[in-house]
């Protein structure tokens, strides 16, 4: 049906409403995505000539896919509109919010047909809070849906052949049992549910050109200039620096890498980590998944399903909880999507228990002693994060206040009461961060009390952990992941590996108990000297550290004759460095594994990497960060034999 302007195509419907976990929650709000208060940019920019939609239009959708946001992905007169809440399958009234030149936003206003997939989210604040994106997605779907990101990324951005799937049976199982690799399977109607909602089946046939160039779904990417998203999306003749630029916005806040789920700066998950591409997967013409279940044996990378966890709630060993003011009272909780509002929570289920405890003590305190909360607008106000971590294996706790000063007033009443409220914590640390920027952590921390570390174990390996530098956060699925790294490398105990980008040495100290000798390099310094300790407190004698740059310290290992077996790399999210791509050709080791937590920097690099000389033979998606959607993955590649010529 024609509308009045004769834009076409978007059907009206009316309705309103929706429940939890059906609808979008609280888009719409207006402003930019980036002030406080501010949700989600509605009609900021101008109508737009010629769209067969306009900001108010309702439209009914069929929802063909989701993007790298969890947003659904419909299409009105083949223009690309986003639909928080919304699953593949499902068909919806939608009220258009904002219009671009290619791609729009709507609200859900009615669940017209629904998706097998869809579950009630479990948690209170869901439809408000930015933290998860996908908890009214059934667990299988979600974890089939970072399959198919996994293997779409390879085949659009890597421009790599992946193995083609075989239908998965009824029982969830399937003949290719090579290819389960120890997976969670996928079991009956869930499998045919998450091939669902993954936006496979007929959905996944209406990818189109059109859409394989629209940009970042994300609010966020409203902030970029849309030239930068369109030469990010559209080109991968230019990936490096267009996928480097969507990746935390270029690499700073080395202390937390910028991981997902790691939010090293401030914001939700989903405003900081601006997709690369959209997401398309589930309705890419070209993409080689035909439906849920195993890779056919045959030609092409072996993309298995993805390793999930049997319990995917209460398993983040560390929260960073930005604190606000509300009615002058100190709140704290994850920002709203999009936005840097913050939602006051007082429980969050991916978090376990304890991490709860701590930052409701904080808050409680906070407010007992009068505390003021950081403002970023006007760069007032004292408290900015509270950092939380707990050790799994060992139960040690650490406090991490981030303020805005130097000075931490009745710093003694603090540690009294923290010490208090939380048995057992092991460290209370003080972090000053006065810059105006929304990187959490500034340079200088200092203990107030107890220990400057807490130790976790992985595996038999004992880690100390600091306030700053980086530790998985899902120690349950570290061990898979490092689990699987290991099996990749395939070591003997007769090779040299270098692990780039080491952190604090966690893979670098699993590896070593099966090589002859591993070099690791990190950029942060603390983390190299947490490395060095780890080393020694477990005894390992065959592992040595560097501070640096990846890419410089490599480079400069060759000159100095360390010749690798193994080159094993675990990058920030913008991916490795093209000079150290181009040092691990020149090096020629046997083989590289290759850790990542965005698989669009991971396709272009893998692209380098073949080009160099590389077989890519599997890539393992591992799910580090359940109800969300961020994608772990490790890939392991082979140096083709060279031939030689006459
Ligand atoms: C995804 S984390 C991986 C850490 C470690 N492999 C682990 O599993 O805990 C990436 C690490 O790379 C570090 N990093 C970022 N840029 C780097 C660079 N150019 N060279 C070396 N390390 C870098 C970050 O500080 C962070 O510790």
């Amino acid at each position: 049906m024609k509308n009045n302007n004769n834009r076409g195509g978007s059907a009206r419907s009316g309705g309103s409403g929706g429940k939890r976990g059906s609808a979008a929650g609280s888009y719409g709000k207006g402003g930019s995505s980036r002030g406080r208060g501010a949700s989600r940019p509605t009609a900021a920019a101008a109508e737009i000539e010629g769209l067969p939609v306009a900001k108010n239009d309702e439209v009914t959708l069929d929802i063909i896919g989701m993007n790298h946001s969890g947003e659904g992905v419909g299409r009105a007169d083949g223009y690309t509109l986003f639909v928080a809440g919304a699953l593949p399958g499902e068909k919806i009234s939608a009220k258009v919010l904002m219009t671009k030149k290619q791609y729009g936003y709507a609200k859900m206003q009615k669940l017209l047909q629904r998706s097998p997939a869809r579950v009630e989210a479990p948690c209170e604040i869901f439809d408000r809070c930015g933290g998860c994106q996908i908890q009214h997605m059934d667990y299988a779907a979600q974890l089939e849906w970072k399959r198919q990101q996994v293997a779409d990324s390879l085949q659009r951005i890597g421009k790599l052949n992946v193995q083609s799937f075989v239908a998965q049976s009824a029982n969830g199982t399937s003949d290719e049992d090579e290819n389960l690799e120890g997976s969670t399977r996928v079991s009956g109607d869930t499998a045919r549910a998450g091939a669902h909602a993954a936006g496979l089946g007929e959905a996944s046939r209406q990818g189109d050109a059109a859409y394989e160039v629209s940009p970042a779904a994300d609010p966020a990417a409203s902030t970029q200039s849309e030239a930068a998203e369109y030469a990010l999306e559209a080109s991968t003749d230019q990936p490096r620096q267009t996928l480097e630029a969507e990746a935390f916005g270029g690499g700073e806040g080395h202390e937390d890498s910028g991981q997902p789920g790691e939010e090293s700066r401030t914001g939700n998950a989903a405003a900081e980590q601006t997709p690369e591409a959209a997401g398309t997967a589930g309705y890419d013409e070209n993409a080689a998944v035909s439906s849920g279940g195993q890779a056919a044996a045959g030609e092409g990378i072996l993309v298995p399903p993805t390793l999930g966890m049997s319990e995917p709630w209460r398993y983040r060993n560390k929260a960073q909880v930005p604190m606000g003011e509300e009615s002058g009272r100190l709140i704290g909780g994850f920002y709203a999507r999009g936005s840097h509002r913050i939602v006051d929570m007082q429980t969050c289920i991916i978090q376990h228990e304890a991490n709860d405890e701590m930052v409701e003590a904080v808050k409680a305190i906070g407010r007992e002693l009068g505390i003021s909360a950081y403002d970023e607008e006007t760069g007032r106000g004292l408290l900015r994060h509270v950092v939380v971590k707990v050790a799994f294996a060992t139960g040690e706790k650490m406090v991490v206040l981030v303020t805005n000063s130097d000075r931490l007033p009745k710093a003694e009443q603090w540690i009294e009461a923290i010490r208090e409220r939380v048995p057992g914590v092991r460290s209370i640390c003080h972090n000053v961060n006065t810059r105006q920027t929304n990187v959490i952590f500034g340079d200088k921390t200092t203990v107030l009390w107890g220990e400057e570390v807490i130790h976790d174990y992985i595996g038999d390996v004992k880690f100390a952990i600091s306030a700053r530098s980086f530790y998985q956060v899902n120690p349950a699925q570290t061990e898979v992941l490092y689990g699987k790294t290991l099996e990749y490398a395939g070591l003997t105990g007769s090779e040299t590996v270098i692990d780039a980008y080491c952190g604090i040495g966690t893979i670098s100290l699993f590896l070593a108990q099966k090589a002859k000798r591993v070099y690791g390099v990190e950029i942060v310094k603390e983390a190299i000297e947490d490395a060095r300790k780890n080393a020694e407190i477990n005894g390992i004698t065959n592992a040595e550290f560097e501070v640096g740059a990846s890419e410089d310290v490599i480079p400069r290992w060759r000159e100095l004759g360390i010749t690798p077996d193994v080159i094993v790399v675990d990058p920030p999210r913008k991916g490795c460095d093209a000079r150290l791509l181009e040092t691990i050709i020149e090096m020629k080791p046997e083989r590289v594994v290759y850790v990542s937590c965005n698989p669009a920097t991971l396709a272009r690099d893998l692209r380098v990497l073949e080009d160099g000389g590389f077989k890519t033979v599997k890539v393992q998606p591992v799910d580090m960060f359940p109800q969300t959607v961020h994608v772990e993955a490790v890939a392991l590649l082979e140096r083709l034999v060279e031939l030689p010529t006459d």
